[in-house]
């Protein structure tokens, strides 16, 4: 299996205090698949997906390697990171909120963002966007184009950001939480408009989440972090089958124990519907 992204030996550390974040992490995303990223918080999942966009505080300092198709992202300079970065590598968030600017329409906004990597007229650009919006299932795409960030929900300001992804086509999207600020029913369409990104684009995805019900939806590959470290890797099957790590089987372990709560307590809502 070729790998489009190979990481080796990525270190991170907060040059002020020296503390170090992330000692050494290696791993690769393999072409077509989609790589889950769990661990608790603060175990590093997010610094870890800035670093391959270099999007890190100042800060924070990395070193190690992060090879794209022949080049080591980690010596680019910040003018040839921009060009890579929204077409090649796209980050999805998990506050939509911050992704957008606040004080610009969404059209407006869309618009600054596709001008810097397609040649397109105006025109053409909200075509795209139109039909990219209707195909996540955005109601009234043209209306929507004319608001501000503060009047969009959180789904619907997600997936906008899956509609500029649909339009940008990038070969990475990296997605960090982007479903955990968002209620029940708009986690699952979200969820479901990720999939089918996805499928529509056939592109690879590091997906960080520490919800592993949506990790077994979404995921091919897993990576366990704890304290900055990868503990575990393997399919997604073989690490909820056989968890190996302890962490591992806590997180598992602590995953099942909600999903029975769950049920039971969806059986009870049966039951007390049935009367
Ligand atoms: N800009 C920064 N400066 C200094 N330390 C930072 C910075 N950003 C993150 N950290 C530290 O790095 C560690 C890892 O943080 P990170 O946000 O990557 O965790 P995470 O696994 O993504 O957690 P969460 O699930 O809560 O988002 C934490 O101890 C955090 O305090």
């Amino acid at each position: 299996m070729t790998s489009l992204l190979e990481v080796r030996n990525l270190k991170i550390w907060d040059s002020r205090t020296e503390k170090i974040i992330v000692p050494a992490s290696t791993f690769q995303l393999t072409k077509g698949s989609c790589l889950a990223i769990v661990g608790e918080s603060g175990s590093g999942k997010s610094v870890t997906c800035k670093a391959i966009m270099r999007l890190n505080n100042s800060s924070l300092q990395q070193t190690g390697e992060i090879w794209f198709k022949g080049e080591n992202l980690n010596t680019l300079s910040e003018k040839q990171m921009r060009k890579k970065r929204g077409k090649q590598l796209c980050l999805i968030i998990q506050n939509g909120m911050s992704a957008f600017d606040p004080s610009c329409l969404i059209g407006v906004f869309a618009r600054e963002v596709l001008t810097q990597h397609f040649d397109w007229g105006r025109k053409k650009i909200e075509e795209e966007m139109i039909n990219a919006m209707e195909s996540v299932l955005l109601q009234e795409p043209s209306k929507i184009m004319r608001k501000y960030p503060h009047q969009l929900s959180g789904g619907m300001l997600q997936r906008i950001m899956i509609a500029l992804a649909i339009v940008l086509k990038p070969e990475i999207i990296i997605a960090d939480e982007p479903t955990t600020a968002l209620d029940v029913i708009s986690q699952y369409e979200v969820l479901e408009q990720f999939k089918k990104l996805r499928e529509t684009l056939g592109c690879s995805m590091i997906f960080v989440s520490h919800d592993l019900g949506v990790v077994k939806k979404i995921a091919d590959e897993v990576l366990v972090m704890k304290d900055g470290e990868i503990v575990e890797r393997g399919s997604t099957k073989a690490v909820f089958l056989a968890p190996k790590h302890e962490y591992t089987r806590f997180l598992v372990s602590t995953r099942l124990a909600v999903s029975e709560h769950f049920n039971h307590v969806m059986k009870g809502d049966a039951v007390l519907a049935e009367r």
